[in-house]
């Protein structure tokens, strides 16, 4: 247990809550073109942003963990710096350093799993998603794992490709696919058989997360481990025939299987076999992790269960201690912001729709599912509905304030903290139009918090984890606008490299602070900020807060 906080002298708490707004994916646009924050009607923001104390924090690259400054921030990494107050190195740097330092095939588990396979001559299995964009894995990875497979004598190799559209350019699957055939057809000129074996769009199988939509693990399951699916060729093959048929971006192409007879899936999984599921975000690996491991599982019909060796590249859930075997340690997040809460005995309230529960709580926690304290963490998950959000760009937005404003109004809490996820899953539909739609319905939202704030004599924080809403067109590396095959601005589906707003809203402010907030500082800060606004000190180690006490 945490030692309780020590009140701050300098500051006497208001005599409401403080509430935290995380606008998912709702960042400061770099150019104007496709910037769906500065286009949207948002009078609210706009006023607060006036008329507030504001600053940028920082929400990318070094400033949340990530290995280097080129990569966006995401809300894994994103959430657990709000949550904990400081930046510890993230599942894509820890990753990186244990490939590259050969640790990670030093571990017992890689080499339980070669040796599994080497044993029974049976096959190793690499899933998960097959891009570049370091969100929840990176192909890089891969690619060293395979070669240190071929290296230790591993006969044959399937990897099950995740197309992913969401975290890289929205149709680059191919830029991803045909190079790795290329690496992969070297090996086998030596004699091995390494193969992909099946895939689908990210959306449609396989990555589903806080129990969202089960049925895209089913979907999954039956093509990489039954290999029950559209059977084609080669996976480029089948990108190029379902596009045509489709429509579709890559995230959300459907689920194909590669046979070379067009009867026999060339990657069924056996008895015997090794699987490693190679993402290091947890969030979207849960589920499959759970399908593999489960020896009971109720949320679908499996079929026939092969008796695979599974590993995960990481733990995914520090308190389900799920998998049971991983490759490589997670960051050890501790002292979290929720944890010192309850340590003090302060009552909080965390809600969010499904899509983004777990933001502000799991990932909020340290990538932890349980609570810390029953009763004072109180935690409420709005169901989000199964469509594409860009028919629906309010998602939940209305269903989240109303619980926000009775929380408000109930007076049992002193801390709330909400996630509206519709700057970032709009974002990643690519839609410009829709964006705009989600951007003016969280500001209605905002307004309506803003004034339950107000009213029970509270302060309001909002921020972001990350952009995306931000930018939704491509630019080339000079800032130019890209454009589409049609001429119009090329869409981009992914988060961006741009700052976030942290608007402090204290209307029973007393002037104990200045009305110019700290610059530089990373989202991290907002843990300190709002411990402070709390009337506490902030724990030691913790990042500044952005507040400037007279
Ligand atoms: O999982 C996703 O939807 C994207 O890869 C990243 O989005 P998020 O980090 O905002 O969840
Ligand atoms: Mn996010
Ligand atoms: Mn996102």
């Amino acid at each position: 247990m945490l030692e309780a906080l020590k009140k701050n002298p300098k500051f006497t708490p208001r005599r409401g809550p403080v509430v935290l707004c995380i606008l998912d994916g709702v960042g400061f646009g770099k150019y104007a073109d496709g910037d769906a924050v500065l286009a949207a009607h948002t009078p609210e923001l706009d006023k607060l942003m006036k008329e507030c104390p504001m600053t940028r924090l920082k929400a990318h690259g070094t400033a949340v963990g990530m290995p280097s400054d080129d990569d966006m921030g995401n809300s894994e990494v994103g959430h657990n710096a709000i949550g904990c107050g400081r930046v510890f190195s993230q599942g894509a740097k820890l990753v990186e350093e244990a490939v590259e330092t050969g640790k990670l095939f030093e571990g017992e588990v890689w080499k339980k799993l070669v040796a599994n396979v080497k044993e029974h001559n049976s096959t190793l299995h690499f899933l998960g998603l097959f891009s570049d964009g370091n969100v929840h894995s990176n192909i890089s990875h891969l690619k060293a794992m395979v070669l240190e497979a071929k290296k230790e004598g591993v006969k044959r190799v399937r990897i099950h490709a995740l197309l992913d559209g969401r975290d890289v350019p929205e149709t680059s699957a191919l830029d991803y696919v045909d190079p790795f055939e290329a690496f992969l057809a070297d090996i086998n000129k030596e004699g091995f058989d390494y193969r992909i074996a099946s895939g689908g769009g990210r959306m449609v199988v396989t990555m589903d997360r806080y129990n969202a939509n089960w049925d895209m693990v089913r979907k999954g399951w039956e093509v990489h481990v039954h290999g029950n699916g559209d059977l084609y060729k080669t996976a480029h093959e089948a990108i190029e025939d379902l596009r045509k048929k489709t429509g579709a971006i890559d995230q959300d192409l459907p689920p194909f299987v590669i046979s070379d007879d067009g009867k026999t899936p060339v990657g069924a999984m056996k008895d015997h076999d090794s699987v490693i599921y190679f993402n290091f975000r947890g969030d979207r690996s849960l589920e499959i992790t759970k399908a593999f491991e489960a020896d009971k599982l109720d949320e679908f019909d499996r079929g026939f269960r092969p008796d695979v060796m599974y590993a995960g590249m990481m733990e995914y859930d520090g308190d389900l201690h799920a998998p049971k075997l991983y490759l490589v340690n997670p960051p050890e997040i501790d002292r979290t912001m929720d944890e010192y809460l309850c340590a003090t005995g302060v009552n909080q309230f965390a809600v969010s729709e499904t899509q983004k529960y777990g933001h502000v709580t799991y990932f909020f926690n340290g990538n932890r599912s349980d609570k810390f304290d029953d009763k004072l963490d109180n935690y409420m998950e709005i169901r989000s509905d199964v469509v594409p959000f860009e028919q629906r760009p309010w998602m939940k937005s209305a269903e989240i304030t109303d619980a926000v404003i009775e929380a408000i109004e109930s007076g049992k809490f002193r801390m709330i903290r909400l996630n509206f996820p519709n700057g970032d899953m709009v974002g990643h539909t690519g839609s410009m139009d829709a964006v705009l739609v989600a951007m003016g319905a969280l500001d209605l939202c905002v307004a309506r918090i803003a004034e339950a704030v107000r009213k029970a004599g509270g302060v309001l924080v909002i921020s972001a984890d990350h952009g995306n809403a931000d930018d939704m067109y491509e630019h080339d590396k000079k800032g130019n606008l890209k454009l589409d095959k049609n001429g119009a601005p090329a869409r981009k589906t992914s988060h961006s490299l741009n700052p976030v707003p942290c608007i402090v809203y204290d209307p029973a402010s007393k002037g104990e602070y200045s009305d110019e907030l700290k610059t530089g500082l990373g989202i991290s800060s907002l843990a300190a900020t709002c411990i402070e606004l709390l009337g506490y000190e902030a724990p030691e180690g913790y990042d500044p807060s952005v507040l400037n006490f007279k």
